[in-house]
């Protein structure tokens, strides 16, 4: 295997035709799309210290114990048919060597309830049946341009009204656990393109990585092969974009500004929404609307290490609680296929549930974790865990959130205008700009090297070769309102 990349810390260069800021999935994907277009005078410019972005790893468990596990992506989701498209990052992980597992997310699952080890599988396939009536039932609406709805109207529509604990934790499973969201959150018709792009275009495999150099591996072994020391600037925060028809500036927090025809912003849309990155002159409105219109969830992994295994032998287990959402999903890395011996267990919360703990001290979630396991376990006494970690992805400042999901009120226009460049001049990639993936790393792939080819023809042809994306200037209903205030006495 090729030795771990040794990314330069910092450049000496402060101009460029374009800078690429942030250095994850869309900005290295730029960064290579610009190279293999024969444009080489760029700066991609990174706050953290190394690249990768949203796919970071972690040393998780108690010293000769050791296990890189990942904080943010895990996994290759949606890899390939057999003769059909390839996901691009499926092929970056093959490239780079990546150590990966299937995931059997839908087989073999342990079930437990507040009375412990419970069989409920029935209701877990016929979860599975009501999350394919709701994608068939949304694709049945496209064609006829029916307005979206929320996920939740599509449930319902479709006789899928859960009502017990089994029957929640069933449904967070398949729609939870992979929009972040509830389905009262989530666009109905997008949560099903969304799905459909990604498990149908590409596949319904999972690969997760073991990789012991981390997922991002496979970005910055990309970058190595490609970047030049003085293509790229880490440690660096963006803190203002001033931009005119003439070109860009960009201020560092650190004082320091670079200049350039181009800026590209990577930034996530957890970012843009919390004012992190300030802009001169501000945003136009139709792209702050845009903005702020999308919304960005929360999912975070908590890893516990315990001295040794107690618990169920496939790789998921569900536990239903009475509360929607409190701890329902555990997943276990000792495992034969992942880390065989490593006591770590995992379980995911979202959004609401994870915004609650995450402003708890550490003591109280650890407790709270304690008593599920024990409530799963009745007759175990749950030893004490050697380690335990989770990152707060809604509080970091470089990603305010997990991943966008796109919710019921948003719309295709605003959309396109999240999309939008304003003035040719500051563009925006980013996996929250993928229509069809957004979410996924391949969504930030896809927009990566989609902006940088309009970049491509801004840089290398005429005035009138550069074009932007459209945009809509006040996105309207196709009908008004008929709302009458008369008060009739
Ligand atoms: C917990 C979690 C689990 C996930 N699981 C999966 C999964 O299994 N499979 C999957 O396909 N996707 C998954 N995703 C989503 C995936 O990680 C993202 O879609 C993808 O990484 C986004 O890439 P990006 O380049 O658009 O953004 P980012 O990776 O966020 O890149 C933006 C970069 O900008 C930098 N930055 C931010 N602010 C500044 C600033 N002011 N100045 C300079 N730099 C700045 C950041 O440090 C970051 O490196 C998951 C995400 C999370 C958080």
């Amino acid at each position: 295997l090729p030795a771990p990349p040794q990314i330069p810390l910092s450049s000496a260069r402060s101009d460029a035709k374009v800078l690429i800021l942030g250095g994850g999935m869309a900005g290295i994907t730029a960064a290579r799309t610009l190279h293999d277009q024969g444009i080489d005078d760029f700066i991609v410019v990174e706050a953290r210290h190394e690249v990768g972005g949203r796919m970071l790893s972690h040393t998780f468990g108690e010293p000769g114990r050791q296990y890189t596990v990942e904080l943010g992506a895990n996994w290759v989701q949606g890899t390939r048919h057999d003769d059909g498209p390839e996901n691009p990052v499926w092929t970056l992980a093959k490239k780079h060597h990546l150590d990966t597992r299937l995931s059997s997310y839908f087989e073999g699952l342990a079930t437990f309830d507040e009375d412990g080890p419970v069989n409920y599988t029935d209701v877990i396939e016929a979860a599975s049946r009501n999350f394919d009536k709701l994608i068939a039932s949304a694709g049945a609406r496209l064609p006829k341009s029916l307005v979206d709805a929320s996920a939740r109207t599509g449930y319902s529509l479709t006789g899928s009204r859960p009502q017990t604990p089994h029957e929640h934790a069933a449904e967070y499973y398949h729609f939870d656990w992979e929009f972040q969201s509830s389905p009262e959150e989530t666009s109905w018709l997008a949560s099903s393109w969304n799905n459909n792009s990604t498990f149908f275009t590409f596949s319904e495999q999972n690969a997760m990585s073991v990789d012991g150099r981390g997922f991002k591996t496979i970005l910055q072994s990309e970058a190595r092969s490609f970047l030049r020391e003085d293509q790229i600037r880490l440690n660096a925060t963006v803190d203002l974009i001033s931009y005119s028809d003439d070109g860009v500036e960009v201020r560092l927090t650190d004082g320091q500004t670079l200049s350039a025809d181009h800026v590209i912003c990577t930034f996530s849309l957890g970012v843009l929404q919390h004012d992190d990155v300030h802009f001169e002159p501000p945003l136009p409105m139709w792209k702050r609307e845009a903005i702020y219109s999308m919304t960005m969830g929360v999912y975070t992994k908590i890893f516990l290490q315990f001295p040794y295994k107690f618990w169920f032998d496939t790789e998921i287990a569900l536990y239903a609680d009475r509360e929607r959402g409190r701890y329902p999903i555990w997943q276990s890395l000792d495992d034969p296929d992942f880390f065989p011996g490593s006591g770590i267990l995992l379980t995911t919360v979202t959004n609401a549930f994870s915004r609650r703990i995450v402003s708890l001290p550490k003591d109280q979630i650890l407790d709270e974790l304690l008593d599920v396991l024990g409530t799963m376990y009745p007759n175990i006494t749950i030893p004490a865990p050697t380690d335990f970690h989770f990152k707060s992805w809604d509080e970091d400042p470089l990603f305010r959130g997990s991943y966008a999901n796109w919710p019921p009120s948003f719309l295709e226009e605003k959309h396109a205008n999240l999309r939008a460049d304003v003035k040719r001049r500051v563009w925006f990639a980013g996996e929250a700009g993928s229509k069809l993936y957004f979410g996924y790393l391949q969504g930030a792939y896809f927009e990566g090297r989609h902006v940088a080819m309009k970049v491509t023809s801004c840089v290398q042809g005429s005035r009138e070769a550069c074009v932007g994306f459209e945009h809509v200037k006040n996105v309207k209903n196709t009908r008004p309102y008929d709302i009458d205030y008369e008060v009739s006495v």
